[in-house]
């Protein structure tokens, strides 16, 4: 039986539908990723989830649970990563602990906490005086500290910089080693793809694809990308009166293609036929991000 099980979720603020239909189902052990572009509804999904926020439409289940009947029940087995603002700057790593634990019935140790997620020697800190990088790994161990079933971590690596955001992902490998299931809502494509079993791609308030990341990836795969520097200026309806190609976009000098079938002949053909040299061509595969773009239309954060 899945740990979550979201059936037809359905938001609204005011006039504004933030989630319009979604559903999707987690298993035990997943890391399970919630993708999608800005003001998609991923936050608004996962606060129902979590009881934060209370649905308009559609089922919630965790752990058999509904957030909207049984709340209190649900804050025991479910970790919530903090957000930036909560703490007081001037408390301290410990006192921050153990306010935490006793939100809960059935607290871990906390001081197993500080020395399993790198914190030793910063109990006395205050959390205004730790670094990004200290920060999440308190943010984490609170996450942990009513020794939950399920961890949520929305956008945990946005602020961070690329190699803080990397530390952190071994953190999130390490949450789901302790056997915690996590829900991870991102922006970044490496990180889904690096982190997530599966990947729920939501695009204004409803579920576009739900895939494994290979499963994303192989959905455009039959897509071809040619990239190129003419040797000369062109018109792009050149190519884009190819029935093979589907997209020409420009940055710069460069030109890219995206096309399906003989695309690859089509474009080289149109080129030669008009005495243009294709100047540090390069073909290539599909990834998550060609996934995202054709998925949502939209362009994935970087
Ligand atoms: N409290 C609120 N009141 C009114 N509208 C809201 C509220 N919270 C979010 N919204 C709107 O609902 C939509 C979905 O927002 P949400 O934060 O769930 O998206 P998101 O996918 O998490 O976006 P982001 O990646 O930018 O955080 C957006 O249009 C947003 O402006």
């Amino acid at each position: 039986m899945p740990l979550i099980e979201v059936s037809n979720l359905r938001k609204e603020y005011r006039n504004h539908v933030a989630v319009q239909d979604v559903s999707f189902s987690v298993e035990e052990g997943e890391i399970f990723g919630i993708l999608g572009p800005n003001g998609a509804g991923k936050t608004t999904a996962v606060e129902c989830i979590e009881g934060m926020r209370k649905r308009d439409g559609g089922e919630i289940s965790v752990m058999g649970l509904d957030p909207l009947k049984d709340l209190a029940e649900l804050r025991e087995s479910i970790g919530i990563q903090l957000q930036q603002s909560e703490l007081p700057p001037k408390m301290k790593v410990w006192e921050a602990l153990e306010l935490y634990s006793t939100f809960y019935r059935d607290p871990v140790d906390w001081r197993e906490l500080i020395k399993d997620w790198g914190l030793s020697g910063k109990a006395d800190t205050a959390y205004g005086s730790l670094s990004g990088g200290q920060q999440q790994r308190l943010s984490i161990a609170l996450a942990l500290v009513g020794n939950p079933r399920i961890a949520v971590f929305d956008e945990l690596t946005t602020a961070l910089d690329p190699h803080a955001r990397r530390e952190t992902w071994k953190l999130i490998e390490k949450v789901r080693e302790q056997d915690v299931t996590v829900l991870l809502v991102t922006h970044f494509m490496e990180e889904a793809e690096r982190l997530c079993d599966r990947i729920a791609i939501i695009e204004s308030g409803r579920v576009v694809a739900l895939d494994t990341p290979s499963g994303l990836v192989s959905r455009v795969d039959e897509q071809q990308i040619i990239r190129f520097k003419p040797s000369v200026p062109m018109d792009d309806e050149l190519l884009t009166s190819l029935p093979e190609v589907s997209s020409v976009t420009r940055s710069k000098s460069q030109v890219t293609v995206v096309g399906k079938g003989n695309v690859v002949y089509a474009v080289i053909s149109v080129l030669a036929r008009n005495q243009i040299v294709a100047n540090e061509l390069r073909l290539e595969q599909a990834s998550l991000d060609d996934a995202f773009v054709a998925l949502t239309g939209s362009k994935p954060a970087n």
